[in-house]
């Protein structure tokens, strides 16, 4: 079983939600990448979303842009990313989840690509510009070593195309909360709360809210309509700000939200 599987499995069996951080690969340096990964762990993360600096990152707001910048600027790799993580992956046991644009993965090599990062015991991969359309290319090399593609539904993704990446893969489901970019102040109101209601009706895979989550109020609420939670920019902000006391606060909701039901 995929660590992603068996994660939430247990999230399932102690009636918890996941929470899981995103943060950008080489910011502040590639060599605290590991140390960053142990210290969400410790924090009670329930998986990590590791970001792979790009130039074009259409689906990113300001602060996850400049992270992306500062990661470059101090010359972080895709392989450099995916040999830190090999390290990490000897002191880190939730799972992880590499997420990429398509095309550093084609600079790579999509083969290289797969081999590399089940190698490196990544457990899961988030592409947000691979349509479904064109997933062929990917996404039965990476179901053939277990890596999980996470695929990512809208708010103006139609029922039936919700129904058809809901059907696929075993991971789970991606629900961006917004029709913008990452960092975005989203409304917490009923179009939001119907828009999860109907992901999770027709998802048989576990359902996580994504994309301008950034305090314990929003979490706790949108627990009660799906089975966890991504917050990007804000972890991005608090390590770049060095705030560790306030990250560690940040994620001590999970306790809190093993108590839900
Ligand atoms: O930053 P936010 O608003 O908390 O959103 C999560 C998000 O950062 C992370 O999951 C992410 C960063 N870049 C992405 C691109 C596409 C999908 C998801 C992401």
């Amino acid at each position: 079983m995929n660590r992603i599987e068996r994660a939430f499995k247990l999230l399932n069996k102690t009636n918890s939600k996941a929470f899981v951080p995103y943060m950008m690969a080489g910011d502040g340096g590639l060599d605290c990448l590991v140390d960053r990964l142990i210290l969400l762990e410790k924090f009670g993360a329930s998986a990590i979303e590791v970001g792979v600096p790009f130039s074009d990152p259409v689906a990113d707001g300001p602060t996850i842009q400049r992270a992306g910048m500062r990661a470059l600027q101090n010359g972080t790799t895709l392989r450099g990313i995916i040999e830190e993580l090999e390290k990490a992956r000897e002191q880190v046991s939730i799972p992880i989840i590499l997420m990429t644009y398509l095309n550093p993965i084609y600079a790579f090599g999509i083969d290289r690509f797969v081999e590399a990062i089940n190698n490196a015991g990544i457990d899961g991969c988030i592409i947000p510009d691979l349509s479904l359309e064109e997933e062929e290319m990917i996404a039965p090399k990476l179901s053939e070593v277990g890596v999980e593609l996470i695929r990512l539904v809208t708010p103006t993704t139609p029922v039936e195309r919700i129904k058809q990446i809901s059907s696929k893969g075993k991971g789970f489901l991606y629900a961006v909360t917004i029709k913008g970019i990452t960092g975005t102040r989203i409304d917490m109101d009923k179009e939001l709360y119907s828009f999860l209601n109907v992901v999770k009706s027709f998802s048989p895979l576990p359902v996580l809210a994504g994309f301008g989550i950034d305090n314990h109020d929003q979490i706790m609420e949108l627990s009660n309509y799906c089975d966890g939670v991504v917050v990007g920019s804000k972890i991005v902000e608090l390590f770049n700000e060095n705030k560790m006391d306030e990250l560690k606060q940040l994620l001590s909701i999970n306790k809190k939200m093993s108590q839900l039901t």
